[in-house]
């Protein structure tokens, strides 16, 4: 535990809402880690074949319906940006129906287990309650009031991997994220490259605006008090040979060649490369910055017209502020949340506050050169 501990105030902001989020994304993870526990299981004896996509659609609407119903009990006053609704789940067809049957099963499972919460977070009994629940997370966002933003499973890729993934909360005052929570099922506690990683796996990680940032275990029992989590920082190295940065593992999401030269710009060689670049699907990568396990997040855009949406990055964001980093589209321009369900911007990157100007020059370099070809 952190010897810095015992100066959190015991009565920070948001302490109500932090201790809802925290349940509510630790039901959730004890649920999706349950279903990614079971394909690697069923990979491993050949039973499902690997692009069967029903394991990660059945956690993402279980979860977006236990961590949703959690909210409105809380906070009836509250919107909701959430990433799934349940049209699918209504249509009267076969396959809905099985659907339907195993979100049911798996979330009275997970229930009953964490049977505790429900005093804070309730339970949802039958069906109707489960669309309902899931279709209250269609705000629109912007710039005034208050609203969630919910990603019930973020980095489906690796989710059906069996990879990285996480649950990921985060509360949004007039534009401004003000808390973030983050379930990482199967993160190690410790990354050292995408060849060591090591420790327990499991984390959870929260952040509160002006309170710092946080790690605790997701093995510990219900709602732990940030007086009683390790606090958690970025690092400030700067120095080439010990930077590390975390990118993403699908080409698809962010362009892994000028993430390349953006590196190689920043002193990194073809020997040290390997060992300095760190590949994590999903919000995990903010979790790892955050921990001070890596230094700098790229993810350069592939396409020109694709726009990020604010639940993969509000929590992530509010963690890396919170522990001492920046966090800035392309230009470096802090990340707006006050647009709607989207950014409006391009890219994502994210780095300790020293590095960072020096990140947003080569990007800046990188960027114009290839304009220039
Ligand atoms: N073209 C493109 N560019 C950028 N981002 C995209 C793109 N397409 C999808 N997505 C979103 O990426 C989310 C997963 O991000 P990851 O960080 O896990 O991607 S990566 O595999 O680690 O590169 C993923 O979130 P989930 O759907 O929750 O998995 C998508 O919202
Ligand atoms: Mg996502
Ligand atoms: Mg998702
Ligand atoms: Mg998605």
């Amino acid at each position: 535990m952190s010897t810095t501990a015992n100066t959190i105030p015991l009565n920070h902001p948001y302490q109500k809402e932090l201790e809802i989020a925290t349940l509510a994304v630790k039901r959730a993870s004890v649920l999706t880690k349950k279903l990614s526990d079971s394909i690697a299981i069923t990979q491993k004896t050949g039973t499902q074949i690997k692009d069967d996509k029903s394991p990660v659609t059945v956690g993402d609407y279980a979860a977006q319906a236990i961590i949703n119903h959690a909210i409105k009990i809380n906070f009836p006053e509250d919107e909701i940006v959430g990433e799934e609704d349940a049209d699918t789940l209504r249509e009267d067809t076969e396959e809905s129906k099985k659907l339907n049957w195993k979100i049911s099963e798996i979330i009275n499972e997970v229930q009953v287990e964490t049977e505790s919460y429900n005093k804070k977070i309730g339970n949802l009994d039958d069906l109707n309650e489960i669309f309902d629940s899931i279709d209250l997370g269609t705000s629109q966002g912007g710039s005034k009031g208050r609203y969630w933003a919910l990603d019930p499973i973020d980095g489906t890729k690796g989710f059906l991997r069996g990879d990285q993934f996480a649950v990921c909360l985060a509360l949004i005052e007039d534009g401004k994220v003000v808390l973030g929570v983050i379930g990482c099922p199967n993160l190690p506690e410790i990354i050292l490259s995408n060849e060591d990683m090591t420790g327990e796996v499991g984390g959870l990680y929260s952040a509160v605006k002006g309170v710092g940032s946080y790690y605790v275990s997701l093995a510990t029992d219900g709602f732990i008090p940030l007086a009683e989590q390790e606090k958690i920082h970025m690092t400030k190295t700067t120095s080439p040979h010990e930077l590390k940065v975390v990118e993403g593992v699908e080409k698809g999401h962010s362009s892994h060649s000028t993430q390349s030269k953006i590196k190689r710009i920043l002193g990194f060689n073809s020997n040290t490369v390997g060992r300095q670049t760190v590949n994590l699907d999903s919000q995990v990568k903010y979790c790892v910055l955050a921990k001070g396990q890596a230094d700098i997040y790229l993810r350069l855009p592939v396409s020109s017209t694709y726009r990020e949406k604010i639940w993969d990055h509000a929590a992530g964001n509010i963690l890396i502020y919170e522990s001492g980093g920046k966090v800035g589209d392309i230009n470096g321009t802090p990340l707006d949340f006050g647009k709607g369900r989207y950014l409006q911007s391009q890219g994502v990157l994210a780095g300790n506050a020293e590095i960072f100007p020096a990140v947003v020059k080569a990007v800046s370099d990188v960027l114009n050169e290839t304009q220039d070809e």
